[in-house]
């Protein structure tokens, strides 16, 4: 599997075939990933059709990354000890060819977990997946945010994105409309996906289940950016249709994990909204 760049840009039918992949491989995915997340995380994975395994003790990262499929690196809660986890986690993923997912949370305001940040992307993550902020921050260029969460439009974060091509096969700006940026035959593209729902946003920890389904994603899709456009779009069309019945964003949460489950070809075919590919940068 090469993960640098795309023969052609994702659409539709590479979303289904790698949406059909993982249900198929149901990939394990390792998840070092914040205090807050861990449940909604594992729920997500699972519902989607993946698996989750929150190994992140120092003494065990290394190995797992070697037996996982792929691996989550998030940087919402960071202690000590799971800082230097994700040093081993990142290495070993990296040394093994699996491919793994940056979340930088926060990483345009909180300087300290920003040096962290930057100093994984040594490591070469596949995808870099953030808030507008967080992809801004990551590539030194400002972003601020208010804590965890985004103050800029992902429109605003492409070129920050596009720098960032330079450690990561494929980044993700999520918002209203999710900005994916990789290489396709070399070259810095754009693809927008739409849809959605604004529930995501009242519900905790939903960005870092994202991060999760793309490093799932990523595991069984020919290329990192076909894995980031196709996690982006089961999670708007899963937001999609639990809004549907959603009463207020407990209800969502709940309707949002059965969505994820209840996504199908059909669904992808009548929700997905993929805009064209462009060249970015
Ligand atoms: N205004 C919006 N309308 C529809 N969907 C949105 C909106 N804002 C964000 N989303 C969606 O919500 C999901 C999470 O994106 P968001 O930008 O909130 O990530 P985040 O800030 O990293 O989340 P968190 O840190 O809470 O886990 C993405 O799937 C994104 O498409
Ligand atoms: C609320 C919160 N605080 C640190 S990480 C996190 C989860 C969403 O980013
Ligand atoms: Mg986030």
């Amino acid at each position: 599997m090469t993960l640098s760049s795309s023969a052609v840009a994702p659409d539709l039918d590479a979303v289904i075939a790698a949406h059909a992949a993982l249900r198929s491989r149901k990939p394990l995915v390792q998840a070092l990933t914040n205090a807050v997340s861990t449940n909604f995380v594992a729920n997500a994975l699972l519902a989607a059709g993946a698996a989750p395994a929150m190994v992140d003790n120092p003494e065990e990262a290394a190995l797992f990354a070697g037996i996982a499929d792929a691996v989550l690196i998030n940087l919402g809660t960071p202690t000590a000890a799971q800082v230097e986890s994700m040093r081993l986690a990142a290495a070993a993923a990296q040394k093994a060819g699996k491919p793994w997912v940056l979340d930088p949370i926060a990483a345009g305001a909180l300087p300290w977990r920003g040096a962290v940040a930057a100093e994984l992307l040594q490591f070469k993550p596949a995808i870099v997946r953030g808030n507008a902020s967080e992809i801004i921050g990551l590539a030194g260029l400002g972003g601020g945010g208010r804590g965890v969460d985004s103050s800029a439009d992902p429109a605003a974060a492409v070129p920050a994105a596009v720098d960032l091509l330079a450690h990561a096969a494929a980044v993700s700006a999520s918002g209203p409309v999710d900005h994916v940026v990789g290489r396709v035959d070399g070259r810095p593209t754009l693809v927008k996906v739409g849809g959605g729902s604004v529930w995501l946003t009242r519900v905790t920890a939903t960005g870092c289940a994202l991060g999760a389904l793309a490093a799932a994603y990523a595991s069984v899709a020919p290329d990192a950016l076909t894995g980031l456009v196709a996690a982006h779009v089961h999670f708007a069309a899963a937001a999609e249709i639990a809004a549907e019945n959603a009463r207020g964003p407990g209800s969502f949460a709940a309707a949002f994990l059965d969505a994820l489950d209840a996504v199908d070809e059909g669904a992808l075919r009548r929700l997905a909204k993929i805009e064209p590919a462009v060249a970015a940068g």
